[in-house]
């Protein structure tokens, strides 16, 4: 219950900061760096007529010329009108057309690390593939301006994920259209590896005739250990069951049931790899999964064995498998990828004669290619018009029928935590956050992450001095050692609509508006989307019920007569429009919130006469 304290008036300094963010206006850009911070200056050079300089403006400027009084002639040069992405990796042409309808595109294969990062400053967008190293120096080089790096393929070993996310730097992958020529390949190197294929065709080029050298082994009836049950692995299990190969499988994280479906046994790693024939990699490298196969793994398995690697290179200790080669523990092992690519030219394991090697060949189809290229172009498009991602890698991944239900509560979650955050006393100093979401549907059935993702960065960005958005507001969250709790409450509400309320409590903190405080000292709002609108429906134990648009004064005061009349004229007396009033109130006569809506900010001394009428015990203005 809000306590009728002595009256108490707040009139907040509206930070600049707080205006320049264009993603409090239009939650659904959570990509996008604020646009209003886009600086525009007048560059004049020797050669070239005074032109318009644009910088970091994504949106495409509508006028292509500007005249100045003089009659001199500014030109919009059109490097800056579109955002530029860099594409440092061959990319289909399918990809890079679907990227200049939008950008300007900037075609450099082959940059050393130093050039890359000497360019990356004038990019919005860098595409890759696996032979470019997209480490720390490279989002530090790029001082701000890179919003979103794209992979055109599934690996994003290349990518310091760690640092992308520290640096607002959204990723996105390509993750499913190379997924058959991975396979395939994998399928490829299994059979030629059996049947010598490689060797052979060297040694007839080289003139000699060895039938007896080259005697294979058969695969049909022969065990094969798919590590790694993913999309690759699966597609893998699924061609050499056709075979007529005995699969099992080793993936901590995939289902029984999938496998089952295929006739694959879901098996422990020590199984897999001490009872397999063959056995082909198809897990992600990661500090887990980095170097597994070793020494010691080397040494537990079937004396014979055959390795086929389409994953990474970095999954096997290389000098391991020289040695297992050397010994006969591995009978052949047939590569696609390596730790360091290219290898070193006189590496033992690539110039072993029991050894298959390819250079990174598995998604380099020509269909494979055109697919990853529109998949990466789409996805790096869409992030940079601000547009929520199915295929982020650093942010909350959201299928697309899932976003468009979830879009209005992605804008109300945001609002939310912007709101409670201003009714903090001093704005900082949050150690604990607790969201509430109240809804028809089963735990299980409602993906919070994006909502919560976006409390948080409506909590952090006002108090914040660096550029927060989807990708990095978990962390900067962390870092700030604010810690943001959840919990569903199953209520009986339609269910075709993903949420009923959301509410945001603070605890152990002091407010400039008391009546947002429970019993229990926590700051507590509560908001609901009404047609598509966010609303704002409980302060504290107050019940309202506001638009969340605009900015939004809230006053307790005792419930009389004339009270919005009195506000209003105040506000009309200055301009200030109001676009809705709301009053909540515990009973007649006695204390109520009035909520009111304004489209502008009301200067100091209007606020000030608000807060002097008698009646108004405290008040509080919030900028939305
Ligand atoms: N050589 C090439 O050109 C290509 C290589 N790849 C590589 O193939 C690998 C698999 O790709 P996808 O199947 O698309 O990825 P995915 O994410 O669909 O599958 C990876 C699977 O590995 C499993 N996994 C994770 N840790 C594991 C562990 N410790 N032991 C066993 N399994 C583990 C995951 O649960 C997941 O099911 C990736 O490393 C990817 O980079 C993918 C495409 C082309
Ligand atoms: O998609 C992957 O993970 C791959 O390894 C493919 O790499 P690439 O795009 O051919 O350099």
């Amino acid at each position: 219950m809000a306590s009728a304290s002595a009256k108490s008036i707040f009139i907040p300094r509206v930070s600049s900061k707080s205006h320049s963010s264009v993603s409090n206006r239009s939650s659904l850009l959570p990509f996008l760096k604020s646009s209003s911070s886009s600086s525009i200056s007048l560059k004049s050079s020797r050669t070239r007529s005074p032109c318009l300089v644009v910088r970091d403006a994504i949106k495409t400027i509508e006028s292509p010329e500007i005249s100045v009084s003089q009659g001199q002639k500014l030109e919009l040069t059109s490097l800056d009108t579109k955002p530029t992405v860099l594409v440092s990796e061959k990319l289909g042409e399918a990809g890079l057309e679907v990227l200049r309808s939008f950008a300007n595109v900037d075609c450099s294969y082959n940059l050393s690390p130093e050039e890359l990062c000497s360019k990356i400053s004038l990019c919005d967008a860098l595409i890759v593939r696996s032979g470019t190293k997209v480490t720390r120096e490279v989002f530090e080089a790029a001082k701000g301006r890179l919003k979103v790096v794209g992979r055109a393929g599934v690996g994003i070993d290349n990518v310091d994920l760690q640092a992308a996310t520290e640096f607002g730097c959204l990723v996105v992958n390509a993750p499913t259209a190379n997924t058959v020529a991975a396979a395939e390949h994998g399928i490829a190197l299994l059979a030629s590896m059996a049947r010598n294929v490689a060797q052979a065709d060297a040694s007839m080029k080289s003139g000699k005739w060895q039938r007896n050298k080259y005697v294979g082994v058969s695969l049909v009836g022969k065990t094969l250990a798919v590590m790694g049950f993913g999309k690759v692995g699966s597609e893998v299990a699924r061609r050499a069951k056709g075979l007529g190969m005995h699969v099992i499988s080793h993936d901590p994280y995939a289902p029984a049931d999938r496998a089952r479906a295929i006739g694959v046994d879901l098996v422990s790693f020590e199984k897999a790899i001490t009872t397999a024939d063959f056995i082909s990699l198809h897990m992600p490298l990661t500090p887990t999964t980095s170097k597994i196969f070793n020494d010691e793994t080397f040494a537990k398995m079937k004396k014979g064995v055959r390795i086929i690697n389409v994953a990474r290179g970095g999954v096997i200790d290389e000098d391991a498998l020289v040695r297992a080669l050397d010994s006969g523990v591995v009978a052949q092992a047939a590569l696609d990828v390596f730790t360091v690519e290219p290898p070193p030219q006189d590496s033992k394991l690539v110039q072993h004669e029991n050894v298959t090697v390819t250079p990174h060949l598995g998604a380099s189809t020509k269909e494979a290619q055109e697919g990853v290229a529109i998949e990466i172009a789409e996805a790096v498009v869409g992030a940079l018009k601000g547009e929520l991602s199915a295929t982020a890698v650093n942010a909350p991944m959201v299928p697309a029928e899932v976003l468009s239900e979830l879009a209005p509560y992605v804008v109300l979650a945001e609002k939310l935590g912007r709101l409670a955050v201003q009714l903090v006393a001093g704005g900082s100093g949050i150690k604990s956050v607790k969201v509430v979401y109240k809804s028809a549907r089963d735990p299980d059935d409602l993906d919070t992450r994006l909502l919560r993702a976006m409390i948080t960065k409506g909590i952090i960005e006002p108090i914040s001095s660096t550029f927060i958005n989807l990708v990095n507001a978990d962390y900067t969250a962390k870092q700030k050692g604010l810690r943001i709790s959840e919990e569903r409450v199953v209520v009986d509400s339609p269910p075709e609509f993903p949420v009923d309320t959301i509410q945001v409590r603070i605890a152990n903190v002091e407010s400039k508006f008391d009546s947002a405080l429970l019993e229990n000292g926590e700051i507590t709002i509560e908001g609901k989307v009404k047609g598509g609108i966010p609303h704002l429906t409980c302060v504290g134990s107050f019940n309202v019920d506001v638009s969340l648009e605009g900015n939004l004064i809230l006053c307790r005061q005792v419930d009389q007569p004339g009270m919005i009349g009195r506000v209003g004229s105040i506000l009309g007396e200055q301009n200030v429009n109001v676009s809705f009033m709301s009053v909540g109130r515990i009973g007649a006569r006695k204390q109520a919130i009035m909520a009111i809506g304004v489209d502008e900010e009301p200067d100091k001394e209007t606020l000030k006469r608000i807060g002097e009428v008698p009646a108004i015990e405290e008040f509080v203005f919030l900028d939305l």
